[in-house]
């Protein structure tokens, strides 16, 4: 381990890291095999060291490293953001400034894409980068950190034979000698695709805990559901469903979880439609509890990244960015990747019973794009008894697809600071039970509250499905090109509260509600800020005042990430 250490004398603090721990050694020549990272003035330290090709490099204290391949200037100088997590694994105890609530015990694990590069491959969009887990493990006051690649199948073959070797959301491997020489290699590869077997598994995008207390890391494919271990973040192997399910190779990235059940829909690309599933906590079988034909029957399903329950029915969206069977074939991306926009064909929505897996509704909407929704419930307008409308809410971006071409990796790193990002709100549906044919579509607040950005969401999972009031989302403060504040949005009075510093990106605030609170925003917000000058901090926002409680800096600059879970201790 000494031997790897490089010493320079003006270096404030040198990290090393060997295949099982890293140790960081101090200017004062203390060595400290973390537990506990000492703390000092803080000089932001980018990079600690490398070991993805095999080889554990020692690179200590230098500027933020070039993206390799890249030539653009302003990429030079790319947002910590969109920088490539230079370290496998890392684990420490982070210095707290402020008083964490001494209720607050439990992690919260965040999931995200945070390696967008292998071998001399530079990954093209965000989401295509290898799935890199976070831990904010807080104990009794006190954070101790951690962040970790997922050894999916897709990194570690990529990570063997430095290569891509699995079709991600816009990189597809580059065909071998063999297969141009074969006049069948392409009828091959459409098996191969709609097997799932040249798909990836690498779950980049959620993480839940279900009701059994496993921990899975998710992505759109099915094979990409991967369980971890949220104390050490080592993968533990795929989540194995026992249920002929899995032919159908997708599934929607987020899944509906609560302590006794998990919810999915698995859409089919060949008869375009989707199966709403179950699953009890505690199994690995899902169970079919209805199928939805999609209305615009002569393409692909709509993309569902998420639905919304109520607490009586599955909200299914059936939005005109519809999955394209002739792009996944493609082996470049078009501009809306594996995706086309369709919305002379409609945009719907569909609700089914969970008891009876009966379609109640079925209603055409204004067209719409949104990749997550926040929350839905049942409203019971005449004061019957009797639920008479379903308000779903979203992140709705003015049903626009340019959010998706927003997202390449190229765009975000030579755009920071331009006041690029297109205008997104929360979306309102309004879908009426009584057999109406249309729903309709609002603006619940007005977007400039908000920056006119609105996406990663959470609310207070104790009211899912439930009539509800907050959102926690990222917002912005304009001019940018990526959501750089994160809003507390009140969907009653229709108020907002914003809470930014200047460079920053913050993923995903995630709520925990306080135990024993009796009001909805009683609880924490939990964000992971990325900082322009390289650095990174874990900050604690107070749910009602939206004021900031406590921050937490990381000795290194982590980059974006997308959702997060949280599990109480035992
Ligand atoms: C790998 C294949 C696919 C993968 C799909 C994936 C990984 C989809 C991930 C979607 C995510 C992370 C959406 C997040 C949206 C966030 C937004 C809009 C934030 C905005 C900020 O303002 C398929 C495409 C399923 C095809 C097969 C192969
Ligand atoms: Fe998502």
């Amino acid at each position: 381990m000494a031997s790897l250490i490089t010493t320079k004398a003006m270096m404030s603090h040198h990290h090393v890291l060997s295949s099982t721990r890293i140790t960081t050694l101090y200017s004062d020549n203390s060595i400290n095999d973390h537990q506990h990272i000492k703390t000092k003035p803080q000089i932001p330290v980018r990079l600690i060291s490398q070991r993805i090709s095999g080889v554990t490099r020692a690179v200590i204290n230098l500027p933020a490293p070039l993206p390799e391949k890249e030539t653009v200037e302003g990429e030079r100088r790319c947002h910590v953001a969109w920088t490539s997590v230079q370290q496998e694994k890392w684990e420490g105890e982070l210095t707290v400034q402020g008083k964490i609530p001494t209720w607050l015990n439990g992690t919260y694990l965040r999931n995200g894409p945070g390696l967008w590069n292998i071998g001399d491959h530079d990954f093209r969009h965000l989401f295509d980068g290898y799935s890199t887990l976070v831990k904010l493990q807080f104990d009794d006051g006190r954070i101790f950190s951690g962040h970790r690649l997922l050894e999916s199948d897709a990194y570690k073959a990529a990570k063997k034979h430095k290569k891509l070797c699995y079709r991600e959301f816009s990189e597809t491997p580059k065909p071998t000698r063999n297969t141009f020489k074969n006049p069948f290699s392409g009828i091959g590869e459409i098996v191969r695709i709609f097997s799932g077997e040249s798909l990836t598994d690498n779950a980049n995008t959620g993480v839940v805990r279900l009701g059994d207390g496993r921990v899975m890391c998710l992505t759109e494919t099915q094979k990409g559901s991967i369980l971890v271990d949220h104390e050490t973040l080592e993968t533990i192997g795929k989540f194995e469903y026992d249920d002929g399910l899995s032919d159908h190779m997708i599934q929607s990235a987020h899944p509906i979880v609560t302590e006794t059940e998990m919810w999915t829909l698995i859409p089919d690309l060949v008869k375009p439609g989707y199966r709403v599933v179950r699953m009890e906590a505690g199994s690995n079988k899902r169970e079919v509890v209805g199928r939805v034909k999609c209305r615009a029957g002569s393409w692909g399903p709509g993309w569902v990244h998420s639905f919304a329950v109520t607490e009586n029915y599955v909200v299914i969206p059936e939005m005109p960015l519809r999955y394209s069977v002739k792009n996944l074939l493609r082996a470049e991306p078009t501009p809306l990747y594996k995706f086309e926009w369709c919305p002379a064909d409609g945009a719907f929505l569909h609700v089914m019973s969970k008891l009876t897996g009966e379609v109640v509704a079925s209603v055409e909407v204004p067209a719409y794009v949104t990749f997550h929704f926040i929350n839905a419930y049942e409203e019971d307008e005449n004061g019957e008894g009797k639920a008479t409308v379903i308000i779903a809410d979203c992140c709705e971006h003015n049903a626009d697809t340019r959010i998706l071409d927003m997202l390449r990796l190229h765009t975000l790193r030579s755009s920071h600071g331009h006041d690029v990002l297109p205008d997104a709100r929360i979306g309102r549906f309004r879908i009426p039970l009584d057999g109406r044919k249309y729903g309709k579509l609002e603006t619940a607040v007005e977007a400039e509250k908000h920056g006119r950005a609105m996406d990663m969401c959470s609310i207070n999972p104790l009211y899912l499905g439930l009539k509800y009031r907050y959102v926690y989302a990222c917002g912005a403060k304009r001019p940018c090109n990526f959501p750089n504040a994160l809003s507390k949005v009140d969907i009653v009075d229709k108020k907002v509260k914003n809470w930014h510093e200047h460079g920053i990106i913050p993923s995903e605030p995630f709520f925990v509600p306080r135990p024993g609170a009796t009001h909805e925003d009683d609880g924490v917000v939990i964000s992971i800020v990325s900082e322009e000058n390289g650095g990174s901090f874990a900050i604690l926002l107070d749910g009602s005042s939206f004021e900031e409680i406590a921050r937490a800096k990381f000795p290194y600059g982590l980059p974006y990430g997308l959702h997060g879970c949280w599990i109480p201790k035992n």
